[in-house]
Formats: C-alpha cells, structure tokens, sequence
C-alpha cells in the first residue's frame, strides 16, 4: 500500500469523534482509517472525506480548561511574578491565562541566575507572548534608551509582527521603546536608542559592525523559528556572527514549533545547558487544522483546481504557498486577469510594498495572498482559514527531500490559538504524491482526500470549517491582528 494511501481517512471508516471533542480538536480529527486500495493514487475510491464532526462549539475557555490541549496551564499569570504593567497588559489583550508553553516556559526564563531555553510548541500556540513576556520582565526600563533585549526573526514581516505584540503586551510599560532593525527601517549612522530590538540577522549584523548598536548591556537573545534561523544553509551563519559579538553572558531563548534532530545538536552549542521543552513527532499537529488533499492529474490542472476553489478562499482569508517568485507572480496574474482579486507577496518586493501587501491582508481588504516560505512561518492573522500548498514543500539540493517542518509551519497560518481551518494540499506526479506520503508519514498526519469529482460535496466540507473559523474570529479577535493593525503604515 502506498504512503499517503494509509493515511487517508474515508468516511465509513472514520471513527467518529465524540460529541465533546477530544483534547484539542474541535475540528476535524481524522483518524487513521486504512484504504483498503493497494494502488496509486488515482485509484483511491469513495468521497475520500470525512464527516465534520463540530457540532459542539468549544470555546477557547473550554480548550484552556482542558489539560490535555496546548493551551491549557497549571499556572496563572499572577503565579508567574510578573509586573503590575506586564499582567495588566496580558489582561487587555484577553490573554486571561497562560497557554502550555507559556505556563512552563515562562517560570524557567525567569528564573535567577538566568538560564538558556530551547522550547518547542505547536504553531500558534502563544510562543511569541511567552519570549515577548519573557524580555519585557527582564529589561529595565529606568534606562529606556539602552539596548537590553535583541529578537531575531527569519522574515522583516515577522519581525515587525513581534515589533507589534511588544508593543502590545507593554502597552502600560512607559516608556517602552522598541526598534526594528530590519532592511529600511532604521536612520542610517544613527544610535539606536531603544531598550528591545527586533530584527533579521542581516540587518542587525550590519548595525553592530556600524556600531549604531551598543550591544555591551544586552540581557537577552530570542531566535524565534530558531530551528531556521540556525539552518546552516540559510541564517545559521549570520546568527552565529551575532550572537559572537553579544556579551558572553547573554541568555539566550531558542523558539519554534520545530526542531528537527539535525538543527537540535547544533542548538545545543549555541544555547548551552539551555532548558528544553520537546514536543514528540506525533503532537506536533495542531489538531483544529483539517489536512486534506486534492488529487490535480497533472500539473496544468492544479490552476484550474485552485481558480475552482476561488470562492471558498474568499469566504474567510487564504493563503497559497508555491515555489518560486516567478510562479508567485505569475499565477497572481493568471488569476487577475481571470476576474479574481489576488495579492502575491514574496522576498523580490521591497520593503515598504511588502509592509503594506501584508498590512492590507491583515486589514481584510486583501483577501487571498500569494506567497513562497518567506510567509511560512510565524505570521499570525486569525481571520486565514485556508491555507493551499500549491507546490509541496522541498529541499536539500535539486528539491529532492520533502520538507516536512516547512508544511507543519505553512499550514500553522491556519487555526490559530485554537481556531480551526483547512489546509489543501496539491499533488499532481508521482514525486509531489511521495513527498506528501513522506510528510504525512513523519508526523502521523491523516490526510483527507477531496473528490473533486463531487465538487460540490468537497465544497460543503470545506465551507463547513471555514464558516466555523469566522464565527470564531468574530466571537475572539486575534490580539495579533489587532496590535498589526494598529501598527500599519
Ligand atoms: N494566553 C493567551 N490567551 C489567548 N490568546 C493568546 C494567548 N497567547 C497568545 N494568544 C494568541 O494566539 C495567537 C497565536 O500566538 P503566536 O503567534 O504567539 O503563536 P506561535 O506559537 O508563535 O505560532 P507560530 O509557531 O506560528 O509562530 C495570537 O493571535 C495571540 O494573540
């Protein structure tokens, strides 16, 4: 039996979930039900989908309350020591408590002496809060103007977005002075006089070496997505540099939903004796997230599939990943001129049209955006419901290898905090087929096929979570969405 043929979930086979969902699905949760077809995938029967199960609303309170989701803890804000302006500021954001990662992670980062910290947690399970908690206890802020805390993040958009949730979160810290040190942004040979600073390694390696940042009084380190940012074929060399040129004494706080074994050793040495939250393979999935795929027959077809799924993209918000640049952009003009409204966002932008591409899909106004991994990860925007893999992610030389942390980190644009959505997956040849199988594989992830030749039941079944996913985005506002929007150009 094929990979992804194991992995597919039919409907009467499915194992029905309770009525009151378990741990933290209150979606879909596709359970393992074998496909009894030997063969590829075209030869897989029946709908391939499976009932939504999600009659019962679960609030986030309920999730929160539940010990076996992510966003459960056994502590509370006030149990943590933090200041008066600091708990005021999780309260106005209706962080009424701490989610896993931030009840067990914070207690460690704020212990005395100060320790490293590797931690690990599903995407959009409050990672941010907790690092960003994290250094606003930690700096003084009788000395505002001097430089305690550096964030590095992958992406300017990312690192913006943290920008936005410092602010947020220290919104009753006064003063509180953030910069972001991020192509574009920071007056050249001038001192930066802020207490935190969020940027991308490049930048930030560029203002040290021009010394417009004093990096002598540097309290805290924070990689966010470090398992990318140590990559040593992406910016694991530039963080190195960096972190070189800190104070040796420096904590230093590694985060992400991934860390893959070969990153992990790695990890190790640039935060040594560090405390490590792990997450097993298997609970890496968000489980509100519905995985499913759509079996395209070649690759021209995928076009016609993803204009067919038009509709259902606007309902909510959508992403598409693909490949390169060039599709981005020319699968955004396919579809314009087909009549769709479509942005395409990618790394070849400048800075300011990228700050505002990404402004005008947080607002709404944009409501299906194109991009390639520079959005894979991170980016938080409640209101996305969809996320397409167009191309599936690969890597290693010649694109052999699926890269698995890449789709747990894409689809995570999607059911957020406990929110549900739907990701839709593309495969058209024997070699995207295999790497899905791979990924699905590696995480234990039950894929759902979506029968295009029943278009309008494969619509029902998507719509169904989408609609969910708006009722919930208007029952709780992203904190996130809010604090972007405040801070758009
Ligand atoms: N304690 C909390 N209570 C309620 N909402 C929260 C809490 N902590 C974070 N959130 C919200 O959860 C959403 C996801 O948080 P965040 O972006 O920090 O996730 P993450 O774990 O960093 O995800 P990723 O792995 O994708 O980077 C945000 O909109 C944030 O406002």
């Amino acid at each position: 039996m094929s990979d992804l043929a194991s992995r597919i979930t039919k409907p009467d086979e499915a194992v029905k979930a309770e009525t009151q969902p378990e741990a933290d699905a209150p979606a879909v949760d596709a359970s393992v039900a074998e496909a009894q077809n030997d063969g590829a995938i075209e030869e897989l029967g029946g709908s391939g989908l499976q009932e939504p199960e999600w009659d019962v609303e679960v609030s986030l309170s309920d999730l929160q309350n539940n010990e076996a989701t992510p966003f459960h803890s056994a502590t509370q804000w006030e149990d943590m020591g933090l200041s008066e302006d600091l708990l005021k500021g999780l309260l106005a954001l209706k962080f009424l408590k701490p989610s896993k990662v931030q009840g067990k992670s914070l207690p460690l980062m704020l212990s005395d002496p100060p320790r490293n910290m590797m931690a690990q947690s599903q995407s959009g399970t409050g990672k941010t809060a907790a690092f960003v908690t994290a250094i606003l206890s930690r700096v003084d802020f009788n000395n505002p103007d001097q430089p305690q805390a550096l964030a590095l993040a992958p992406s300017r958009e990312l690192a913006r977005q943290i920008e936005g949730v410092i602010g947020a979160i220290g919104r009753f810290i006064k003063p509180l002075k953030v910069a972001a040190a991020i192509p574009g942004a920071l007056p050249r040979d001038q001192p930066v006089r802020s207490a935190v600073i969020v940027g991308t390694p490049g930048t930030v390696m560029d203002v040290i070496r021009r010394r417009q940042l004093d990096v002598s009084q540097l309290k805290v380190l924070v990689l966010d997505e470090a398992d990318n940012m140590l990559d040593q074929q992406g910016m694991g060399d530039q963080c190195l540099r960096v972190k070189n040129m800190l104070p040796k004494s420096i904590q230093i706080l590694l985060f992400s939903a991934t860390f893959p074994d070969k990153v992990g050793s790695y990890a190790q040495k640039f935060a040594p004796n560090a405390h490590s939250l792990k997450l097993q393979r298997n609970e890496l999935t968000v489980k509100g997230i519905s995985q499913m795929f759509i079996d395209c027959a070649d690759d021209n077809i995928k076009y016609d599939v993803l204009c067919k799924l038009y509709g259902l993209m606007t309902i909510g918000q959508s992403v598409i990943f693909v490949k390169t640049r060039e599709s981005a952009n020319e699968i955004q003009r396919r579809m314009v001129a087909d009549g769709h409204k479509v942005s395409a966002l990618h790394a070849a932008f400048d800075g300011n049209e990228r700050d505002e591409l990404l402004a005008k899909f947080r607002q709404g106004e944009n409501k299906v955006l194109i991009t390639t991994n520079v959005l894979a990860r991170g980016i938080d925007v409640s209101t996305v419901s969809m996320v397409i893999n167009y191309d599936i992610p690969m890597k290693g030389r010649g694109d052999s290898e699926p890269d698995a942390e890449t789709y747990l980190h894409r689809i995570g644009r999607t059911g957020r905090f406990g929110r549900v959505g739907v990701s839709i997956s593309f495969v058209y040849d024997k070699k995207s087929f295999d790497a899905l199988s791979s990924i699905a594989n590696t995480y234990g992830i039950d894929l759902v096929r979506l029968d295009t030749d029943d278009w309008d039941e494969a619509e029902e079944r998507v719509k169904e979570v989408i609609k969910k996913n708006r009722a919930q985005a208007a029952y709780a506002p992203s904190a996130t969405d809010n604090a972007a929007k405040a801070q758009a150009p």
